[in-house]
């Protein structure tokens, strides 16, 4: 089985600029070789604090940031052949779904709209193919077909990101980097949101990466956990057994700094 994605040795350095002193100044440091792979068909989570550099990790994944060194594999495709070949090429093997669902959807066009841009831009369909993917995807995270006439402020959050979701469906990649994606939701929302997530996954053959600082989500949809700290993957292991027992001494402060899983123990 090959891996959906394979990172290694990633480093991503910001700044750097020279002070008089031949110092490099106001350096950042944000992810300091990185080792990771992500099985296909599989949810890796990842966690760690604010400032560890999850979202700078996501973010060269789906090419909106260059590494300064290491090798990616995206798809079995080098991460340097997709950045030559240009958006397009990124757009259709790996897409990101951001925090906030409302915030990224274009508040001044229709739904249908929006899932429109994908499927032109990306895959080239004609009128007719455009318009039976819109209703195959709208369907597919469980809204009804009217939401293609709708605007996305006619939308709660739950469903604007069930949009953002199938607007990241549009071109067919197979891999998410999902950042976030349920922080901004109710609590009741986020578990409805994580089922269809699993289930979409499973239906359509994706793997996800799957960034939250929050314990209790990560645990309850991932496969395996890779925990940052400082740039670093400190730890990486099978969720259950790396909340259960972990190994790092910043994935033991984590936990035990971690309001109580209520979420998960409540809906059980
Ligand atoms: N464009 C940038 N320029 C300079 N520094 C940056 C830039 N983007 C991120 N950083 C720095 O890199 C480090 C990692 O940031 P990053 O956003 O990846 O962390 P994070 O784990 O995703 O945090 P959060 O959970 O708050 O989103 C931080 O110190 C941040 O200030």
């Amino acid at each position: 089985m090959t891996n959906a994605i394979q990172i290694r040795d990633l480093v991503k350095t910001f700044g750097g600029g020279r002070s008089l002193f031949g110092r490099k100044a106001n350096e950042v440091q944000a992810v300091r070789g990185i080792s990771l792979d992500l099985k296909r068909g599989e949810t890796l989570g990842i966690v760690g604090e604010s400032g560890s550099g999850k979202s700078t990790l996501a973010r060269m994944l789906v090419g909106l940031e260059h590494p300064t060194s290491g090798t990616m594999l995206i798809d079995n495709k080098p991460w340097a052949d997709l950045a030559a070949s240009g958006s397009r090429a990124f757009g259709r093997t790996i897409q990101y779904v951001f925090q906030d669902p409302v915030a990224s959807l274009n508040p001044r066009k229709t739904i249908g709209d929006i899932l429109d841009v994908p499927l032109r831009l990306l895959c080239s369909y004609d009128s007719t193919k455009r318009a039976l993917r819109k209703r195959e995807l709208i369907d597919a995270v469980q809204m009804p077909l009217d939401t293609l006439e709708r605007y996305p402020h006619e939308f709660s959050g739950g469903q604007a990101q069930r949009i953002a979701i199938a607007r990241a469906l549009a071109a067919e990649a197979s891999i998410l980097v999902l950042d976030e994606p349920v922080s901004a939701l109710d609590v009741s929302v986020q578990a409805q949101m994580l089922l269809l997530l699993q289930q979409l996954r499973d239906d359509l053959a994706l793997s996800y990466i799957f960034i939250s600082h929050d314990l209790a989500v990560v645990e309850s949809i991932s496969d395996r956990v890779a925990v940052m700290y400082l740039g670093e993957v400190v730890e990486t292991g099978p969720a259950a057994k790396l909340f259960a027992n972990p190994q790092h001494d910043y994935t033991r402060s984590l936990i035990a700094s971690a309001p109580r899983l209520s979420a998960t123990d409540s809906a059980a």
